[in-house]
């Protein structure tokens, strides 16, 4: 089943039209979208139904894919993790200098007070000859908890990636979100220890969050901060839960972006980032998903009973979007990944190198066999 769903959507790229392939955290089920003409299309304000493909710039508007034709398969059992070896990562070497510099940069004026924190980001071009389909099922095999997707447009090109972090789920008014940041690098049998600089990069983006949200919703709550797994790295989580009544607009214009991918002050960190990095995130740190589904919840049945269980039936709209982080753009036998990470006053630029090399470690062993 699952062979004959990514083969309709391998016809679909063959005819360069729209898809985009996906499986949610803790999910067997692989869910696809067909787009079935070339337009490109975008949100306005969120209202629409659709997938949503939205860059780091909020500025720049978000990709939107109708739901034309709508599949789903169950991944089969017994798909092992097959981790290939890699040794792309000496390579990486040569960007060391500039991303060691930037961090600096960064670290400079935190010290002088104009930013709190900043997170710096790096793009990495490796030769990929894996088709995609098959770099995709990698994913699907090693990375259970994470949000996988593959996702294509002829117009903006193919991008690929596992993102642990949501952005929000909503089910009718009710909303989840994270705040995700710090990390550190999985050692078998050990759980985490946090230093002060994780501690203090993760709860800057949860005290960010509740004070974007709190005039937009009601009955917040914010959860511990818990140790989470995303591959063979470990984040800091905290979960906040709330009910709104506006836009969903007004929620993602709160939540897009937080100091997890930008830094404190939004604006400012926002300018050193669009001024210092070397090349465009592009959807790198955007966020991606579904849009307004409707869906029918309650009894269904074709007996004779069926009028009478109509009344128990409702219509609900959710939303589950993520953060792009742990993803690639796959174009022209190139894999480009983005890698990047939270920079404080406690930053070490050697330690800051090597969590991106550790970040790309997570993307670059599902490029090779
Ligand atoms: C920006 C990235 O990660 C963010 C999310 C989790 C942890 C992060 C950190 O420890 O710096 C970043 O804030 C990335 O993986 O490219």
């Amino acid at each position: 089943m699952l062979f004959e769903v990514l083969r309709k959507v391998e016809e679909q790229l063959l005819k360069e039209l729209p898809f985009v392939v996906y499986k949610k955290p803790n999910s067997k089920r692989i869910h696809v979208i067909i787009q079935k003409d070339g337009k490109l299309r975008y949100t306005k304000d969120f209202s629409e139904i659709g997938f949503v493909f939205a860059p780091f710039d909020s500025h720049t508007p978000a990709v939107l894919m109708p739901l034309h034709e709508q599949l789903q398969a169950d991944i089969e059992e017994g798909t092992e993790p097959n981790f290939g070896s890699t040794n792309i990562l000496d390579e990486q070497e040569r960007e060391k200098e500039f991303h060691m510099d930037l961090v600096k940069k960064g670290a400079h004026l935190i010290e002088k007070g104009y930013l709190d924190k900043v997170v710096v980001s790096r793009e990495l071009e490796v030769d990929c000859q894996s088709p995609p389909f098959e770099i995709f099922q990698r994913l699907l095999a090693n990375y259970d908890s994470a949000f996988c997707y593959l996702w294509y447009h002829p117009k903006v090109g193919m991008w690929l990636g596992a993102t642990p972090e949501i952005l929000l789920r909503t089910t009718n008014n009710r909303l989840t979100t994270m705040s995700l940041a710090g990390t550190q690098t999985t050692v078998e049998g050990e759980t985490p220890s946090w230093g002060q600089k994780e501690v203090d990069e993760q709860r800057m983006v949860t005290e960010y969050i509740s004070k974007a949200l709190q005039n937009e919703v009601s009955q917040m709550k914010v959860g511990n901060v818990e140790s989470v797994r995303a591959g063979d790295l470990w984040h800091l989580r905290t979960k906040i839960t709330a009910v709104y009544q506006n836009d969903l607009s007004n929620i993602i214009r709160a939540l897009h972006p937080t100091p997890a991918v930008c830094g404190l002050p939004l604006p400012p960190a926002r300018k050193f980032i669009m001024e210092h990095e070397n090349y465009h995130r592009e959807y790198y740190t955007g966020f991606l998903g579904e849009l307004n589904i409707r869906q029918e919840i309650g009894r269904t049945s074709n007996d004779s009973r069926n009028q009478e269980n109509k009344a128990y039936r409702s219509l609900t709209t959710s939303s589950e979007l993520f953060v792009n982080l742990r993803c690639m753009k796959l174009a022209d036998g190139k894999a480009t990944l983005y890698v990047g990470g939270g920079i404080t006053k406690d930053s070490i630029p050697e330690n800051e190198w090597q969590e991106t090399v550790a970040k790309s470690k997570t993307l670059l062993r599902v490029l090779s066999i």
